[in-house]
């Protein structure tokens, strides 16, 4: 599967951990990320990546682009609900289209590990 994996910056210590803690599953998918993300889990896990442009400067409208030529399958956003983010109508963008094009999109953690457990129970039944 194509997985997008994006947080913003207060949420991205919580991402990294996450992706470690679910790390034998994101091996065995293709991995996309807006800039900053990609970066920082390509420096603090075992895991390759392929990065868009940083968020505010278009990340998830590349990532968007991607959803609308049903190239991502699903996606992991750990959002900040707490802070204004300058480029919200691109975010909202994102969302709206994976609800059009009905792509599972995982934004808090809680979301995230039901995804998880979705994707161990596909990889369990493919062995
Ligand atoms: O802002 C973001 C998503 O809206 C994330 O972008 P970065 O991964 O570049 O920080």
């Amino acid at each position: 599967m194509n997985i997008a994996l994006i947080a913003h910056d207060k949420k991205k210590d919580d991402l990294i951990k996450f992706i470690n803690q679910y790390i034998g599953i994101f091996e065995t998918h293709s991995l996309f990320a807006t800039g900053t993300t990609g970066q920082r889990i390509m420096d603090e896990t075992s895991l390759n990546v392929t990065r868009f442009k940083s968020g505010p400067l278009g990340g998830d409208q590349e990532i968007g682009a991607k959803v609308a030529n049903k190239d991502i399958d699903c996606i992991i956003f750990f959002r900040d609900p707490l802070t204004a983010q300058p480029h919200e109508p691109d975010v909202s963008a994102l969302l709206r289209l994976s609800d059009v094009y009905d792509v599972p999109l995982a934004t808090n953690e809680g979301t995230a590990s039901a995804v998880m457990l979705h994707l161990a129970e596909i990889k369990s039944k493919n062995n």
